[in-house]
């Protein structure tokens, strides 16, 4: 009794790797820890230094910064889009808020979500969040491109590379101050294609194994968690999986978190390669549109689906 050791996500370290790598062998090593912990957890947790101590402080002062704004400030986030302007009130996840910055590598953008809130300008905040989601695109695109080397679908990587947007999404959990688990953000699946999640000092996230298992993730200050979403996870066809998690809070504490999300643009249509697709493999998923399937997801039918994805696009 309760010697088993708990459940942990694989750690991969990718302080040594870049996308013009001249250690190949690093690299290959690296490619197929990535490809083996996707396909069996969805996710791992990654070990990147590009992200200094110091910007990880100021990501985290600028986070409490933003959500100490009074409500209606926060309100003037708005997107025409799902989840992409201030979530927050919800009585099902009371503990929740959060908030989308749209396009955040791009220092214009950044410009302008900054504008939106502090109409005098925030340049510290503006430059902290600008530089922290360009050096974490940088991991979404070494993983994405091990993804596709590792399948064999190098032929798509500029068609792929470029069918996608960032999201920022940033968020505060309240602590529930009571020692008794609460619900911060319900079980799902991601819909986009790789989410890179952070987090400051107090856990919350946990991820299903393909057994049913929940692992609690502890990452160290410095990882931060690389998943597959949906979008993904039907692209490959079922090669990767796409794995339902959760963020439960305990204790006093305030749980801040990002998420750099990497989106298919509206207008692309997400379609296994005939090279991912054999007999032994057949076609998971009709062609679709991630925006529509995005629709569909926050209708009720979506929201009563055991798997959206399968309801909406499954062959
Ligand atoms: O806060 C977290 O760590 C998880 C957030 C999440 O799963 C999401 O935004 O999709
Ligand atoms: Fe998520």
């Amino acid at each position: 009794m309760g010697s088993e050791t708990p459940l942990k996500l694989p750690f991969i370290d990718f302080s040594d790797v870049d996308q013009n790598s001249t250690n190949a062998l690093n690299w290959d090593l690296t490619k197929s820890r990535v490809h083996q912990a996707l396909e069996e957890f969805g996710c791992f947790e990654a070990s990147f230094t590009d992200i200094s101590p110091e910007l990880h402080t100021s990501i985290f002062d600028s986070l409490q910064q933003l959500f100490d704004l009074p409500l209606q400030t926060k309100l003037k986030n708005r997107s025409q889009k799902p989840f992409h302007g201030y979530v927050g009130q919800y009585p099902q996840v009371p503990l929740y808020e959060s908030m989308g910055i749209e396009e955040a590598p791009v220092l214009e953008k950044a410009e302008s979500f900054t504008k939106i809130l502090w109409s005098e300008g925030n340049p510290e905040f503006c430059t902290t969040i600008q530089q922290f989601s360009e050096k974490l695109s940088k991991l979404d695109q070494i993983v994405r491109k091990m993804v596709l080397e590792s399948l064999g679908l190098d032929k798509y990587m500029v068609e792929h590379m470029c069918s996608t947007d960032y999201l920022l999404r940033v968020m505060k959990y309240k602590g529930p101050e009571t020692n008794e688990s609460k619900l911060g953000l319900n079980a799902h699946t991601d819909k986009n294609i790789v989410t890179i999640l952070h987090q400051n000092q107090v856990d919350g996230l946990e991820v299903q194994t393909k057994s049913g298992d929940w692992i609690k993730v502890q990452p160290s200050p410095n990882s931060f968690i690389v998943m597959i979403g949906d979008s993904f996870y039907a692209w490959t066809n079922g090669r990767l999986h796409s794995a339902y998690h959760q963020v439960m809070m305990s204790g006093e504490k305030a749980r801040y978190s990002l998420g750099l999300f990497s989106i298919p643009k509206a207008g692309y249509v997400i379609k296994a390669p005939e090279e991912v697709v054999d007999e032994e493999h057949p076609l998971l998923f009709k062609p679709f549109d991630h925006v529509e399937f995005l629709q569909f997801y926050y209708t009720e039918a979506g929201q009563r689906a055991q798997s959206a994805l399968k309801t909406y696009c499954g062959v």
